[in-house]
C-alpha cells in the first residue's frame, strides 16, 4: 500500500500507529480533517485479515466521520481508531490505557467514543488517562453508551426514507430487513415494533438471532439470504460494503436504511441505486444520533438537548431527497455536497489569526 499517495489523494491530515508490547495494543488512530473542530470518532475493535485491512478500515471510517460531523452541523473534525484483535478475546484493562494515553499524546486534536467491539466500560478505562473520551459512565456526567441515540435517530431517519419511497412515513406493516442484530440495531427495532413493523433479522451471533425473535416476534434467515428477501425496506447494521456488485441484483427493498458506516462498496454503487430508483439515506447521515449524542458532552451533557439535535436528522434527510431530485443526482452525492459545503464555509469564516483560540474540550463541565 502507498500509504502517502492515499492520505494525499483523499487529503488526509494525519495517521497514528499505536503500538504496546506489554498489553498487546496494536491500534491505528486515523485523523482526516479538523477544519470544523477537533476529530471526534470511535474506536472500533476487531479481527482483520491484514494490517493493510486495519489502515484502510480506519481511514475510510475517519473520513466518514468527517462527512457524518459536518452534515449533523457539529464543530468537529472526523477521526477514527480501529484496534487490531478480537474483542471476545484479546482485551484487557491495560491496552485501553495505554490507548488512552496516545490519545492524551494528540492533545486534543482526536476525541474517541465508542464503535464496534467497544463499550461504556472501555471508555471508563480509556478515561483514566485521559479527558479527550465520550460515552464514558452516566456517573461521571457523560451521556453513556451512545446506540440508543443511534437507534432513534436511524428509526426517524427510515420515516423520513418510507416517506420519500412510499409517499407516508407511517413504518406500519412495512416489512424491515435487518442485517445484523447488535447494539443499535436491537434499540431500531424496538422503535420499529412499537409502531408495527414486521421485521426479519439475521445475525452471525445466534444469541442476538434469538433475542430479535422473542422480544420483537421477528422472522429469522441465514446471514447470506437477507439480501433477496422479499420486504419494503433493507436495513444494513452490521458492517460496511455490503452494498455492492454481489448484493445490488438481489435487494428487492425500495428503501435502504441503517445504521452501519460505509453502506456503498464503491461510489459507483449509490449511482447504481438511483438509477434502480431504490431511495438510499446516507448511511453517516441516518446514523448521526450517536455522535450528535456524545458531542453533547462537551457542552455539559443534557439528554434532551441532544435528542431534539438527533431528531432533525428527519429534516435533514427530507434536504437531501429534494436536493437529489432538484440536480438529478445521487442521495450519497447530494449529502457529500452539504458536508463540503459547510465545512468551505466556516473554513472561510474562522480564517482570521487568533492567538489565544479555544478549544471545545474546555467547556465541558463549566
Ligand atoms: N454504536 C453506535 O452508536 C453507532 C453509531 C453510528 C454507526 N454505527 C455503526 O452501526 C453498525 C453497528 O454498530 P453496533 O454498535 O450496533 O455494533 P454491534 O457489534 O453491536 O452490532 C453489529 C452486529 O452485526 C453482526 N454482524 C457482523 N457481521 C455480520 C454479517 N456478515 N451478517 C450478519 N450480522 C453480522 C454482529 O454479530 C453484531 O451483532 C456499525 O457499522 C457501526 O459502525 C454504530
Ligand atoms: C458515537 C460515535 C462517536 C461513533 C459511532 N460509532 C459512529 O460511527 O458515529
Amino acid at each position: 500500500m502507498e500509504i502517502f499517495k492515499y492520505l494525499e489523494d483523499q487529503d488526509y491530515e494525519q495517521v497514528v500507529f499505536c503500538q504496546d508490547k506489554n498489553s498487546g495494543l496494536k491500534a491505528i488512530i486515523a485523523i482526516h480533517d479538523t477544519t470544523l473542530g477537533p476529530a471526534l470518532g470511535g474506536t472500533r475493535m476487531w479481527t482483520y485479515d491484514s494490517e493493510e485491512d486495519a489502515i484502510i478500515d480506519a481511514l475510510r471510517l475517519a473520513k466518514g466521520m468527517t462527512y457524518k460531523n459536518a452534515a449533523a452541523g457539529l464543530n468537529l473534525g472526523g477521526g477514527k481508531t480501529v484496534i487490531i484483535g478480537d474483542p471476545k478475546k484479546d482485551k484487557n484493562p491495560e491496552m485501553f490505557r495505554a490507548f488512552g494515553r496516545y490519545i492524551q499524546g494528540l492533545n486534543g486534536r482526536y476525541i474517541t467514543a465508542e464503535d464496534v467491539g467497544t463499550t461504556v466500560q472501555d471508555m471508563d478505562t480509556i478515561y483514566m488517562e485521559t479527558d479527550y473520551v465520550t460515552g464514558i459512565s452516566p456517573e461521571f456526567g457523560s451521556s453513556g453508551n451512545p446506540s440508543p441515540a443511534t437507534a432513534y435517530g436511524v428509526y426517524l431517519g427510515m420515516k423520513a426514507t418510507a416517506k420519500e419511497a412510499f409517499g407516508s412515513d407511517s413504518l406500519e406493516g412495512k416489512v424491515v430487513a435487518v442485517q445484523g442484530v447488535g447494539n443499535v440495531a436491537y434499540h431500531m427495532c424496538k422503535h420499529l415494533h412499537e409502531e408495527g413493523a414486521k421485521l426479519i433479522v439475521t445475525d452471525i451471533n445466534k444469541d442476538s438471532v434469538k433475542r430479535a425473535m422473542e422480544d420483537f416476534g421477528a422472522h429469522a434467515v441465514d446471514p447470506d439470504d437477507i439480501y433477496g428477501v422479499e420486504c419494503d425496506i433493507y436495513a444494513p447494521c452490521a458492517l460496511g460494503a455490503t452494498i455492492n456488485d454481489d448484493t445490488l441484483s438481489q435487494i428487492k427493498a425500495k428503501a435502504i436504511a441503517g445504521s452501519a458506516n460505509n453502506q456503498l462498496a464503491e461510489p459507483r454503487h449509490g449511482e447504481k441505486l438511483n438509477e434502480l430508483g431504490i431511495v438510499y439515506a446516507p448511511d453517516y447521515v441516518i446514523n448521526s444520533g450517536g455522535v450528535i449524542n456524545v458531542a453533547d458532552e462537551l457542552n455539559g451533557y443534557n439528554q434532551d438537548r441532544a435528542f431534539k439535535q438527533i431528531e432533525k436528522i428527519y429534516d435533514s434527510l427530507e434536504r437531501i431527497f429534494e436536493i437529489s431530485k432538484r440536480d438529478n443526482i445521487p442521495t450519497h452525492i447530494a449529502a457529500d455536497r452539504m458536508a463540503e459545503e459547510r465545512i468551505e464555509s466556516v473554513s472561510r469564516s474562522r480564517s482570521t489569526f487568533l492567538k489565544n483560540e479555544h478549544s471545545i474540550i474546555s467547556r465541558r463541565n463549566g
